[in-house]
């Protein structure tokens, strides 16, 4: 019997799995969608239709119906190997990824109300699989870890210095393994090596941040003390002044409230009142839809704008990639961002753009362009993967 590592990715309301060979190669994957709410689902790639699951289902749940549907399928014959967990936030903490005990685990929990969406669905992640796969070593692989090299210029806000101090309150960034995986693609793809690579990674999913990579290292980065900073996303606002929450007391809204509507109701969704899929927004803009269209052109002047601001980091730029669901996959909004960047020398070759797939070296940029732009698909999973099975290689066999 091969190897297999489990990886495990708890979202605010979905849980992803994947199984991998030990050739890391994905040998079957599976997703839960609308946790905690009344339709929660389950669907295995490959297989016909979906599985219910029910009401107000939580990740814990959602987890033993998936690993009890593998083994009934005979997908999953045995425990794996190893079992790797994205954990979104690990404050200044956790540099790296790392093997869970108890210390890890009371840590993680520290860090949660840094991170009150994903925190607390990665712990309850992390607890059923200790609960179905008991002595598997498990490891925790954090969003944060790539920034702990951001300088204190970039990390530091403009606030009493005490805060930070006290209670960590510091610009920490997010997506750090699919950051790191475009840093080491976009090299590999260059015939580079990472150490001498500078890059500007845009990952643009649901959640969608921008970092600046000087030499494989993180050193600016568009998401903050939490994963609401930044860049437009599907619900979350992003970047807005912070006198508004002044504004909103005086209007009678209860602090959580606020946090609330700018982390589910704002962003892509709050802009069109339709849809926070950048897919539909497209279609209905095409049907002539001014809300979708006017989301759309926010969108992509904010993610402009920070690609100019994570210039100031760097001192040369080997190329500006694009990864996530719709950095991957949308070329219309590719198109629409580097417009706005002529000043700067971006340019794209419209039929590049428009065919990339076709091509194995994922560039999209005209001949004319002062720098390379490439499109490569992410992988935080296989990333999880590796890592979950070069920790485990390190713990004596029980
Ligand atoms: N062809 C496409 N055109 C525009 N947007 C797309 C396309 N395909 C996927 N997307 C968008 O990608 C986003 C989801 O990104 P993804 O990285 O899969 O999400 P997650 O962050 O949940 O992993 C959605 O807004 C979806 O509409
Ligand atoms: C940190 C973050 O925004 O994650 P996601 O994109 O999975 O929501
Ligand atoms: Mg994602």
């Amino acid at each position: 019997m091969e190897d297999t590592v489990l990886v495990v990715n708890c979202g605010s309301s979905s849980l992803k799995l994947a199984l991998f060979n030990n050739q890391h190669r994905k040998l079957l994957s599976a997703l839960a969608e609308r946790l905690g709410q009344n339709d929660a689902f389950a669907h295995i790639d490959g297989q016909e239709g979906t599985i219910p699951l029910d009401a107000g289902a939580g990740h814990d749940q959602a987890l033993d119906t998936l690993v009890t549907a593998f083994r009934d399928l005979g997908l999953m014959t045995t425990a794996p190997s190893a079992i790797g967990h994205r954990v979104v936030h690990g404050g200044e903490t956790f540099h790296e990824a790392v093997l869970i005990d108890g210390d890890v685990l009371k840590a993680i929990e520290s860090c949660a109300g840094l991170a009150p969406l994903h925190n607390p669905v990665n712990l309850s992640g992390i607890r059923a699989t200790l609960a179905q796969f008991p002595g598997v070593p498990q490891t925790a692989v954090f969003d944060t870890a790539f920034h702990q090299t951001l300088p204190r210029r970039a990390f530091l806000y403009a606030l009493p210095e005490a805060w930070y101090r006290d209670w960590g309150v510091r610009r920490y960034g997010f997506h750090g393994t699919s950051h790191a995986f475009m840093a080491a693609e976009t090299a590999r793809l260059l015939g580079k090596t990472p150490a001498t690579t500078s890059v500007i990674s845009a990952h643009l999913g649901n959640g969608c941040s921008i970092t600046a990579i000087r030499d494989g290292i993180s050193v600016d980065t568009s998401m903050g003390l939490t994963p609401l900073e930044g860049l437009v996303m599907g619900t979350r606002s992003g970047d807005v002044d912070p006198g508004l929450f002044d504004f909103l007391s005086g209007k009678g809204f209860a602090a959580d409230e606020v946090h609330r509507i700018l982390n589910q109701e704002s962003g892509l969704l709050g802009l069109s009142g339709q849809t926070n899929d950048m897919r539909s927004l497209c279609e209905l803009a095409d049907h002539g839809h001014e809300p979708s269209q006017t989301a759309i052109d926010v969108f992509c002047f904010r993610l402009a704008r920070y690609i100019g601001a994570m210039m100031a980091s760097l001192s040369h730029l080997d190329a500006l990639v694009f990864t996530g669901g719709i950095g991957e996959n949308s070329a219309r909004i590719r198109a629409e961002t580097i417009n706005h960047l002529k000043l700067m020398g971006f340019e794209l070759s419209p039929d590049l753009n428009n065919h990339h797939g076709e091509f194995s070296d994922g560039r999209i940029e005209s001949p004319d362009s002062r720098f390379p732009v490439l499109v490569i698909p992410t992988n935080e999973e296989l990333v999880i993967a590796r890592e979950a099975s070069r920790l485990a290689g390190s713990v004596a066999p029980a």
